[in-house]
C-alpha cells in the first residue's frame, strides 16, 4: 500500500528550539518506518532568527507555509537580546502571537499528567499527585495579549483586555465537548470578582452549560486556582480559562509533571493546527545538548492523534514512559545519571522501532 504523505511545516525558532525539534523529527522518522505514513517537511523562520534574517518576526513565506501544511511543529521563540531591551520595536514573541492569529488558533490544549517514574522526585508529595490527569483549555487569540496597547508619554502604559461572546463560546464548546469524553467536569478559572471580561466568561459558560447537562461546572477565581493546582490537583478534569491566566497556570502545573520540559500542547482553530511545547527557548541551555526534548516529542504525539494516527501517537507516549522508567532522561528530571537531548531522542526513536527493549 502506498504511504500517505503528511506535509509538516517546521518552525524551530530560537534557543533550544532547533535541538528539541530535531529530536521530534527523529521520533517521526521512527514512526514513518513503522506505519504507512511519510512526513514531508518545509522549514520556516520565526522569532529572533527571523528578525535577524529578514527584519520581521514572522515573514510572509512562513505564514504561507503554515497555512498550506497538514500540521505545524514549533520549537520556541525568544532571545535575551530582546528580553533585556524594553525599547525593542520588533520582538521574537510577536512572531508567535502573529502565527496563532494568522492560523486562527483560538484554542490551546495543554494536558497535565503525572509520570510514574517522576512521582517521587516532584516537589509535591506523591500522594497528592496520585491520579492527577487534567487538561487546560487556554484561549489563545484574544484577551489582554491582543487588546489595544500603548504608551502615553514616558511613564504611562496600557494593555486592554477585551473579549467578545463569540470568542468565549467557541472555545467553551470545545472544552465542554472534551469534558463529556473525560470525567464530565469543567472548571472555569477567572477573576469575575474584579474583571468585567471575567464576568462575561462566567455568564456565557453558565448559559452554555445547559447544553451539556452531564457536565458538572464549577468556577474558581484564578488566585485560588493557582493554589488549588498545587494543593489538590486531582480535583481537576477540564480547566477552561482566558489567555493570560492559562499561560500562567500551565507553567505552574508543570511542577506536577516534574519539569516544564515535559509539557506538550496542541493549538487548534480555524486553520492548520500547531504543536509546540509549553516552555520557551531556555536560552541558558541553547547549544548545550541538555534540554529535555520530551515536551516537543509529546506535542508530536498530539499531532499524530490529530493526523488520525492514534496507534502511532500511543507508541510515542509509551516510548517516552519507557525511556523515563529506565532512567533515560535529561538532567531536569534525572539529576543522578543525566542523558543528553540527542541521546534521549535516539532512545525514544529506537524504542518505537523496537530496536531496544524498555
Ligand atoms: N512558546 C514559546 O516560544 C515561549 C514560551 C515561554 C517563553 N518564551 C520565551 O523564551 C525565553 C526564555 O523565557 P523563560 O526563561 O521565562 O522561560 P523558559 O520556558 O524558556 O525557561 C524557564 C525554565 O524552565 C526550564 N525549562 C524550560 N524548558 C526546558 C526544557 N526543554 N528542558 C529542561 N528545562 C526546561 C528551565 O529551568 C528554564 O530556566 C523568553 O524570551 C521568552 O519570551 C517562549
Ligand atoms: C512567548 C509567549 C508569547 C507565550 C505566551 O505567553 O503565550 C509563551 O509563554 C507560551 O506559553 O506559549
Ligand atoms: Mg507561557
Amino acid at each position: 500500500m502506498a504511504k500517505s504523505t503528511k506535509n509538516i511545516t517546521v518552525l524551530p525558532g530560537d534557543g533550544i528550539g532547533p535541538e528539541i525539534v530535531s529530536e521530534a523529527q527523529k521520533v517521526l522518522a521512527a514512526v514513518a518506518g513503522k506505519y504507512d505514513v511519510e512526513f514531508n517537511y518545509t522549514e520556516g523562520l520565526i522569532g529572533a532568527v527571523a528578525i535577524d534574517a529578514t527584519g520581521s518576526a514572522l515573514p510572509e513565506d512562513t505564514i504561507a507555509a503554515c497555512q498550506s501544511a497538514d500540521a505545524v511543529i514549533l520549537g520556541a521563540v525568544g532571545d535575551p537580546r530582546f528580553d533585556n531591551d524594553p525599547k525593542a520595536k520588533v520582538r521574537p514573541e510577536q512572531g508567535l502571537l502573529a502565527i496563532r492569529k494568522a492560523l486562527g488558533l483560538f484554542c490551546n490544549i495543554r494536558p497535565i499528567r503525572t509520570f510514574d517514574a517522576l512521582l517521587d522526585q516532584a516537589p509535591i508529595k506523591a500522594d497528592r499527585l496520585q491520579g492527577v490527569d487534567f487538561v487546560i483549555y487556554r484561549e489563545l487569540t484574544g484577551g489582554i495579549y491582543f487588546g489595544e496597547k500603548g504608551t502615553i508619554g514616558e511613564d504611562k502604559a496600557f494593555d486592554n483586555c477585551v473579549y467578545e461572546r463569540s470568542e468565549i463560546e467557541r472555545i467553551a464548546h470545545l472544552a465542554f465537548e472534551a469534558a463529556t469524553k473525560r470525567c464530565n467536569k469543567l472548571t472555569l478559572v477567572d477573576k469575575a470578582n474584579v474583571l468585567e471580561t471575567s464576568r462575561l466568561w462566567r455568564k456565557v459558560v453558565q448559559e452554555l452549560s445547559a447544553q451539556y447537562p452531564s457536565v458538572e461546572v464549577d468556577y474558581l477565581f484564578v488566585d485560588n486556582a493557582a493554589m488549588q493546582v498545587i494543593l489538590n490537583p486531582a480535583q481537576f478534569d477540564v480547566v477552561l480559562t482566558e489567555n493570560m491566566f492559562g499561560d500562567i497556570i500551565s507553567d505552574e502545573a508543570s511542577i506536577i509533571s516534574g519539569s516544564l520540559g515535559m509539557l506538550p500542547s496542541a493549538s487548534v482553530g480555524t486553520g492548520s493546527s500547531l504543536f509546540e511545547p509549553i516552555h520557551g527557548s531556555y536560552p541558558q541551555a541553547a547549544g548545550k545538548n541538555i534540554a529535555n526534548p520530551m515536551a516537543t516529542i509529546l506535542s508530536v504525539a498530539m499531532m499524530l492523534d490529530h493526523l488520525d494516527l492514534p496507534e502511532a501517537a500511543k507508541d510515542v507516549r509509551k516510548a517516552v514512559d519507557d525511556a523515563l522508567n529506565s532512567g533515560f532522561a535529561t538532567i531536569d528530571v534525572n539529576k543522578d545519571e543525566p542523558q543528553s537531548t540527542s541521546a534521549v531522542g535516539d532512545r525514544i526513536a529506537d524504542l518505537i522501532s523496537a530496536e531496544v527493549s524498555a
